[in-house]
C-alpha cells in the first residue's frame, strides 16, 4: 500500500463531522465562499461543494492509486464519528481527489478530506464540519463558518512561455503515422503551455471566470488543479451510474448562424462520429460488468460550449447487487483512461502517448472529483484545466488534447487545442 497518510495529528485517529442545514440565501454563491489559499471546490451550475482546510490527507502513485486511496478513505471513515442531519449527496464525510492520468506519473494523486465543507442542491444547501479534536463540539452555524473573504487578487500580466503551438503539430503528425500503420485505431494526444503571472495566482481569480463562463461544465479545483471540464467520468448516486462521453469537436466562430451550421456539419463528420464512437463504446465497456442494465444512445447530441461544439453521450447504468456496489472512484479507475483521453485500444494507445507525447500529464485527463462515506460521488475528467507549480505560485501549465484518427490533420489539431485552451488562458486573463 503507498498511501501516506498526513492526519493533522498523528495521535487523533477519529473524524469528528457534524452536517447541519442552512438557508441557501445565507450560502449564496458557493465559488465566492472559497478560500484564496487551496480552495477545494466542484460546481456545476451553481450547485456542488466549495471546501477548505486539510482534516486529513492521503497521497498515492503508481498503477494502485486508486485502490489505495479507497483503502485510505475507507480506514479514516472506519473511525469516523457523523451526525448528519442533511442526508444528501454530498453531506455528511466527503474527500476529494485529483489522480495522474498516468501510472508512471511523478505525482500520482492526492485526496483531501476538508474541515470545512458547503454543498448546495437545488434549494437545500449545508455546512460540514470535520474535526480532529476529541470531542463533537458546537454544530457549525454560517456566522462561525463562512468567514469574509479577502477581495480577489489579480494575476498581472499573463506571459505565456510556450512551447510554440506549431510545434506540436509534429507529435500530431506522428500519432497520424501510428493510427495509419495500424499500431492503433486512435490516439489522442495531449500539449501543454507553460505561462507564468505577474502576481502570485489567486485561484479565487480563474474559478469565479470559470464558474461564470462554463455553467454547464464542471469547475473544479482540488490541489492546484483547477479548470472547468465538460466531461463527466462518472456519477454514482443511488445505484444509478451516468457519464458524459464527449469526443469529435468544431472549433465555434462566435457567429450564431455560423456555428448552428458548424453543429450540423460536426453531427455529420464521419472522422468525427468516429472518434466519439470508440469513446463511447470504451465507457459502455467499462461500466458492464458493474450493471446490470445499461442505456447507450444511438446517437451523440452537439454540446454547445462559447469556445467550441463537441459531439457528446450521455450513457447510464443501474448498478447490479442491491447491497455492495462499487464506489464512484473505483467505476472511475476502471473507466479510466477513456479512449476520449487516451484513445483505442487502450493499451497500444497509452504506449503511443507515451513514446510520441514527450511531457508527463501529470494530473490532466486524470480523474478530479469528490466522494463520500457511502461510496456515491462524481469524477470529471481533468481536461481544460492547468496545475499551478506547487513550488512558484506564477507559474502554471495549461492543457489541451485532441482525439487523432487517420483522417486528422495536424494544423487542424493544432487550432483545436488552441481553441480547448482558451477557458483557461480567458480565465487568467490574458
Ligand atoms: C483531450 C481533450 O478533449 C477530449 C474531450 C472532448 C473532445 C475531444 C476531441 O474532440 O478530441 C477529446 O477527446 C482536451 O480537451 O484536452
Amino acid at each position: 500500500m503507498s498511501a501516506t497518510l498526513f492526519a493533522a495529528s498523528a495521535a487523533v485517529a477519529h473524524l469528528l463531522v457534524r452536517t447541519v442545514a442552512v438557508d441557501p440565501a445565507e450560502v449564496g454563491e458557493l465559488v465566492d465562499l472559497a478560500p484564496p489559499e487551496a480552495p477545494l471546490l466542484w460546481v456545476r451550475r451553481g450547485d456542488g461543494l466549495v471546501a477548505w482546510g486539510e482534516a486529513l490527507r492521503f497521497e498515492v502513485s503508481g498503477p494502485t492509486r486508486f485502490a489505495d486511496a479507497e483503502r485510505a478513505w475507507q480506514r479514516a471513515l472506519d473511525h469516523a464519528i457523523v451526525r448528519d442531519e442533511v442526508r444528501l449527496p454530498g453531506t455528511g464525510p466527503v474527500a476529494f481527489g485529483s489522480f495522474a492520468f498516468d501510472d508512471t506519473s511523478a505525482r500520482g494523486g492526492v485526496v483531501v478530506v476538508p474541515r470545512v465543507v458547503v454543498g448546495r442542491r437545488g434549494d437545500r444547501a449545508w455546512i460540514t464540519t470535520v474535526s480532529t479534536d476529541a470531542r463533537l463540539g458546537a454544530a457549525p452555524t454560517p456566522a462561525r463558518v463562512l468567514r469574509r473573504q479577502p477581495p480577489v487578487a489579480a494575476p498581472g500580466v499573463v506571459v505565456d512561455e510556450g512551447p510554440p503551438p506549431a510545434a506540436w503539430g509534429a507529435v500530431v503528425a506522428r500519432g497520424i503515422a501510428a493510427v495509419r500503420e495500424g499500431e492503433v485505431d486512435k490516439v489522442v494526444l495531449a500539449r501543454d503551455v507553460h505561462v507564468r503571472t505577474e502576481q502570485p495566482l489567486d485561484l479565487r481569480w480563474p474559478l469565479r471566470r470559470l464558474v461564470a463562463e462554463y455553467p454547464s461544465c464542471w469547475t473544479f479545483s482540488v490541489d492546484g488543479l483547477l479548470g472547468a471540464t465538460p466531461e463527466l467520468l462518472v456519477r454514482s448516486e443511488k445505484g444509478l451510474v451516468t457519464s458524459r462521453v464527449l469526443a469529435g469537436t468544431i472549433r465555434r466562430t462566435g457567429d450564431e448562424a455560423a456555428d448552428l451550421a458548424r453543429a450540423a456539419i460536426l453531427a455529420h463528420s464521419s472522422k468525427d462520429l468516429e472518434e466519439h464512437e470508440y469513446a463511447v463504446a470504451s465507457v459502455a465497456q467499462a461500466i458492464a460488468p458493474s450493471c446490470s442494465s445499461i442505456n447507450v444512445p444511438e446517437a451523440p447530441f452537439v454540446l454547445h460550449l462559447p469556445n467550441v461544439l463537441h459531439l457528446a453521450s450521455d450513457v447510464t447504468g443501474v448498478l447490479a447487487g442491491r447491497e455492495r456496489h462499487p464506489t464512484s472512484l473505483a467505476l472511475a479507475a476502471a473507466l479510466h483512461p477513456t479512449a476520449a483521453v487516451c484513445g483505442t485500444p487502450t493499451s497500444a494507445a497509452r504506449e503511443v502517448i507515451r513514446r510520441v507525447e514527450g511531457m508527463d500529464r501529470g494530473r490532466y485527463a486524470g480523474p478530479v472529483g469528490w466522494f463520500g462515506a457511502d461510496g456515491d460521488g462524481e469524477w470529471g475528467i481533468a481536461l481544460r484545466s492547468a496545475e499551478v507549480d506547487p513550488g512558484d505560485p506564477r507559474r502554471l501549465r495549461l492543457f489541451a488534447g485532441c482525439g487523432i484518427v487517420g483522417a486528422s490533420d495536424p494544423a487542424a489539431e493544432v487550432a483545436e487545442s488552441e481553441a480547448k485552451l482558451e477557458p483557461m488562458r480567458h480565465a487568467l486573463g490574458s
